[in-house]
C-alpha cells in the first residue's frame, strides 16, 4: 500500500498556535478523514499540505516530491477545495474556468460541465452571486475537472444540504473505484467519516492524537460506563476523557483491554462513535464533570 503523501515532524508556529511534530500519511486508493474542534490545525496542516504555508521544520512528500522542487507538478496532480472562496468572485464560473482550466495538462472541459450538470450550477452566474453551498460545489467541479490523483478538500461538506452532501460522499466512493486515487478531507460532521473513511487523523492543539485505520480506532477504544461503586477502580485505569453522570460515571479508554477483567461483568462497554472519541480526547479528565 503506498503513502501518496508522507508527513514527517512538521512544525509551523504562528505565535499563538503552532502545529507542534506532526506526521501522518495519506493513503493511495483510500479517504482519510482530518477531525479536530476547532482551532485545532486542521486549514493549518491542509494549507501546509498545498504549499500556501511555509513550514518552520520537517518534511512534507507528496507523491514522493517535495514543493521546494517540483510544486508545478504536485499542483497539477492535487484537486484542491479550499474553506475560503478563491476564485474571481466578479466573474462568472465560465470566465474562471477559462482562466483556471489552462493552468492544467489534463484538464477535462466535458468533464467540467458534466459536474455543472450534475451540482446545477449555472455557467454564466457570477461567482459572488452564488450561494455558500454551490460556491464548495463550483470549487468541486473545478477540483474534479483536471481528473487528479489526489482530492485534498478543507471542510467541503460543511455548507452543503443533506442530500447533496450523500452525493458527494458517493461521487468521492465512485472516484476511489480507480485504487490509484486517495482523498483527504476535513470536516466537523463526523458521521460523513464513519460511513466513508478507511484512514482517520485526529489533530488537537497542533498535536497528532491518532493517524490510523478507522475500523482500528473502532475496535481499541472505548466508551465505559459504570455505577459510581466503580469510580475508583476505573479512575485507576488509562483514561482519556471522564464525566460523572448522575447515575455514575462515563468515560473513554484508549485500549478497552486495559479493562481488568474482573470489573467487565459490572460495567458497560461500549464501541465509541468518533464524536465520542474527539470530546472525550479534547474535554480530558476533568475531576469536576458536568451532570447529564
Ligand atoms: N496565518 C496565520 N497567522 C496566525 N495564526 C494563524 C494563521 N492561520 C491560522 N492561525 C491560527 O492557527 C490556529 C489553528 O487554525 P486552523 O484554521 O488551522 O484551525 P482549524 O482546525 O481548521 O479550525 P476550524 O475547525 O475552526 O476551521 C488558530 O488559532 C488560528 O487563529
Amino acid at each position: 500500500m503506498e503513502n501518496c503523501v508522507q508527513v514527517r515532524n512538521v512544525s509551523k508556529d504562528f505565535g499563538g498556535f503552532s502545529l507542534k511534530d506532526i506526521s501522518f500519511d495519506i493513503k493511495q486508493g483510500f479517504i482519510t478523514g482530518l477531525i479536530g474542534p476547532n482551532g485545532a490545525g486542521k486549514s493549518t496542516t491542509i494549507r501546509c499540505l498545498m504549499n500556501l504555508i511555509n513550514i518552520d521544520h520537517g518534511e512534507i512528500q507528496l507523491f514522493g516530491k517535495t514543493h521546494e522542487s517540483d510544486t508545478k507538478e504536485i499542483k497539477q496532480r492535487i484537486g484542491y477545495v479550499s474553506d475560503e472562496n478563491y476564485y474571481y468572485e466578479e466573474l462568472s464560473i465560465e470566465k474562471n474556468k477559462r482562466i483556471i482550466a489552462p493552468f492544467y495538462e489534463t484538464w477535462n472541459d466535458d468533464a467540467f460541465y458534466r459536474y455543472l450538470k450534475m451540482f446545477n450550477l449555472p455557467a454564466m452566474k457570477q461567482v459572488k452571486k452564488l450561494s455558500k453551498g454551490m460556491k464548495i460545489k463550483f470549487a468541486l467541479a473545478m477540483a474534479l475537472a483536471h481528473d487528479p490523483e489526489l482530492i485534498i478538500m478543507d471542510e467541503p461538506t460543511s455548507g452543503l444540504d443533506p442530500i447533496f452532501r450523500r452525493e458527494l460522499l458517493d461521487l468521492l466512493l465512485e472516484i476511489l473505484q480507480d485504487e490509484k486515487k486517495a482523498v483527504f478531507f476535513s470536516t466537523h460532521i463526523t458521521t460523513d467519516l464513519e460511513q466513508i473513511a478507511d484512514y482517520i487523523t485526529f489533530i488537537n492543539d497542533g498535536k497528532i492524537v491518532f493517524s490510523k485505520e478507522k475500523e482500528e480506532i473502532m475496535e481499541q477504544y472505548a466508551i465505559v460506563k459504570g455505577a459510581r461503586t466503580y469510580l475508583a477502580d476505573i479512575r485507576n485505569q488509562q483514561v482519556v476523557g471522564f464525566k460523572e453522570t448522575d447515575v455514575g460515571f462515563e468515560c473513554l479508554m484508549v485500549d478497552r483491554k486495559q479493562i481488568p477483567s474482573e470489573l467487565k461483568q459490572s460495567l458497560a462497554i461500549e464501541k465509541p462513535t468518533l464524536e465520542e472519541i474527539m470530546y472525550y480526547t479534547v474535554r480530558g479528565n476533568k475531576v469536576e464533570g458536568s451532570h447529564s
